[in-house]
């Protein structure tokens, strides 16, 4: 029985390749962004981030992370401009963090790794679902912040707030009105370049647009996200943290700069 994918000894990103051959693939994520490599590229346009509160439906340990989900039938949470062409529509959020405040982040900056990273996952309305996008090169894009220890973060704790409904694999809670660009940091230069999903399947079809800029969080709260459970209810409990994949080679793809 082969055991599903996960992050430990037996199951983790080092043992993904057998059953995702596409792990060791052309334009695999996370990378180390090593800035003084990045092209500053005068082309690339700002960010714009429109989202719409009343989008949130619920937040969901879903085993591997915990993700909040948006209502994504219209064109009202969406990304424009940046690297990408097209309306992207924002499916939902999610975050990978350590077992320390030390790590956590997939990717890094010139080998600095981050306490967690946010993911703000969106797929292109070029393609008539998320699924199709999924599996198409320019049919996600993923906004990722890296969080850095520091100041509480009061935006954060609403989601943090909701995590005793959500203790173990599987289980949801609605989630309402929650505004994530209350997430993102004041500057949104950014870095971007052609990756893949950092986790099983690993479809090579992200835009990746990493914000240079942190947010906060305090060591209290990365604490609280170690709360939650890989396991399910009734499973032998196994605290969720470590949910990162490593670096991947950058197989001489080009990593552009939106600032200098
Ligand atoms: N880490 S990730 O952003 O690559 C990612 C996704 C990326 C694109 C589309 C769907 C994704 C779903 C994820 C679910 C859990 C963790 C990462 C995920
Ligand atoms: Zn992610």
């Amino acid at each position: 029985q082969t055991m599903s994918w996960g992050y430990g000894p037996d199951n983790g990103p080092d043992k993904w390749a057998t059953e995702f051959p596409v792990a060791d693939g052309e334009r695999q994520s996370p990378v180390d962004i090593v800035p003084g490599e990045a092209t500053y590229d005068e082309s690339l346009k700002a960010l714009n981030l429109q989202y719409d509160p009343s989008n949130s439906i619920d937040i969901l340990n879903s085993g591997h992370s915990f993700q909040v989900t948006f209502v994504d039938d219209s064109d009202s949470s969406t990304l424009k401009d940046g690297p990408i062409s097209g309306i992207y529509r924002l499916k939902q959020f999610h975050f990978h963090w350590g077992a320390s405040d030390d790590r956590g982040s997939e990717h890094t900056v010139a080998g600095t790794k981050f306490a967690a990273e946010l993911h703000l996952v969106h797929w292109n309305t070029k393609y008539p679902s998320f699924g199709d996008a999924a599996s198409q090169p320019d049919g996600l894009a993923v906004v990722g912040v890296f969080l850095q220890i520091g100041a509480e973060n009061a935006n954060l704790q609403k989601v943090l707030d909701a995590f005793d409904s959500i203790k173990t694999k599987g289980k949801q809670t609605p989630f309402a009105d929650f505004d994530p660009s209350t997430l993102l940091p004041g500057s949104l230069d950014y870095w971007t370049y052609d990756g893949s999903l950092t986790t099983p399947p690993l479809l090579e079809s992200v835009t990746w647009i990493v914000c240079k800029e942190p947010i906060s969080v305090s060591s209290e709260q990365m604490a609280k996200f170690r709360s939650l459970l890989f396991s399910a209810e009734g499973e032998a409990e196994s605290c969720m943290m470590d949910n990162y994949r490593p670096p991947q080679p950058l197989k001489g793809r080009s990593l552009r700069a939106s600032f200098q």
